[in-house]
């Protein structure tokens, strides 16, 4: 069983115009509302090739209402802990030719909550997969990614974090089986500059050897992605193409790399499908398709380094 987690959900609200005025009234050209967050789109993207699994983490209020609702239409299994707040909405301008996001206020977490969620696990079984990914509210711990990937270890789970800043920074010390940041989330781990592949290399290597991480895939946006792990070390090229819409492209990756691994067992293979799934997706007004991913999987050049 495959388990996605998304403490933070939210309804991505995405608003294009041609140019953005600040200090003026801007009218949007076109605009939709779908139910995001890492976690949730992984589970989106899973369901797009073929394969089943639950979404858990916290949803409040009438966004969080869209959330189920979105989910339930599209049958994917969901497990939510309800909240008193609304879940956040997060604003995606598309405008003169850049996208910029406004990613909103999370609603709070108590304890009694947050206890309740943990209840979701007891029926974790050894092998189940559990993707952890994406901000955490502020009023949750930055050690709780740490202590989940732990915990879920011990029960025999094989665990994917995609989170960046002090979360990450405490999780890799857990050793996640997965991790993948983007190089900007990287850099920001190491407190340093990451200036070409030679540096992504060395940091992804730390992880992977330092911290027992077995997989480490450094996202790259249009340069797409480096692996360091238990097969190696190597850079996969992106696929060429306009991008259209690159929100919720690594999470694409991930479901990318899950689905993959679960067929072949093959890094390599997982890799490259992680990055075919990122850019069909940034090439896509949407996430991607499993049709529009495997359109593209033909030109992710894998170099080993
Ligand atoms: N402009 C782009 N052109 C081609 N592929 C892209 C582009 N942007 C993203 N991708 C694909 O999506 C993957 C994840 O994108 P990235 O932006 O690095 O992740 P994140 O959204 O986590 O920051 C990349 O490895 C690449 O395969
Ligand atoms: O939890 P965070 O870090 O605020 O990120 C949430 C946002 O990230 C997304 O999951 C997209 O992530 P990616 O573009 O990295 O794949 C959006 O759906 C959501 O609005």
């Amino acid at each position: 069983m495959i388990y996605t987690v998304t403490f933070n959900p939210a309804i991505d609200y995405v608003v294009s115009l041609d140019a953005f005025n600040p200090g003026e009234v801007n009218r949007s050209q076109s605009d939709y509302k779908e139910a995001g967050g890492k976690g949730i789109n992984v589970s989106r993207v899973l369901d797009r090739f073929g394969v089943q699994s639950t979404a858990l983490g916290f949803v409040g209020g009438f966004t969080g209402k869209f959330i189920t609702d979105y989910l339930t239409e599209m049958k994917i299994k969901h497990d939510f802990v309800s909240l008193k707040q609304d879940t956040r909405i997060n604003v995606k301008l598309k405008a003169d030719g850049e996208e910029s996001e406004v990613n909103g206020v999370s609603p709070t977490i108590d304890e009694e909550a947050y206890k309740q969620f943990l209840t979701k696990f007891d029926l974790l079984r050894s092998g189940d997969i559990v993707v952890l990914a994406g901000s955490l509210p502020s009023s949750l711990s930055t050690s709780v990614y740490k202590e989940i990937v732990a915990m879920l270890k011990q029960k025999g789970a094989m665990t994917i974090l995609d989170t960046s800043g002090a979360p990450l920074e405490e999780a890799i010390h857990a050793s996640p089986a997965f991790i993948k940041p983007n190089h900007h989330e990287l850099a920001e781990l190491f407190d340093t500059e990451v200036k070409d592949d030679q540096d992504v290399v060395q940091l992804a290597s730390r992880l992977h050897q330092e911290q027992q991480i077995d997989h480490v895939l450094v996202s790259m946006a249009k340069e797409g992605a480096i692996y360091v792990g238990k097969e190696g070390v190597m850079k996969l090229s992106a696929p060429k193409g306009t991008a259209i819409h690159s929100v919720g492209a690594g999470d694409s990756a991930v479901a990318g790399f899950i689905y993959s691994w679960q067929k072949s067992d093959n890094a390599e293979e997982a890799a490259k499908y992680a990055v075919a799934a990122g850019s069909a997706t940034a090439f896509s007004k949407t996430l991607c398709t499993k049709e529009e991913v495997e359109l593209l999987l033909s030109q992710v050049q894998v170099a080993h380094l």
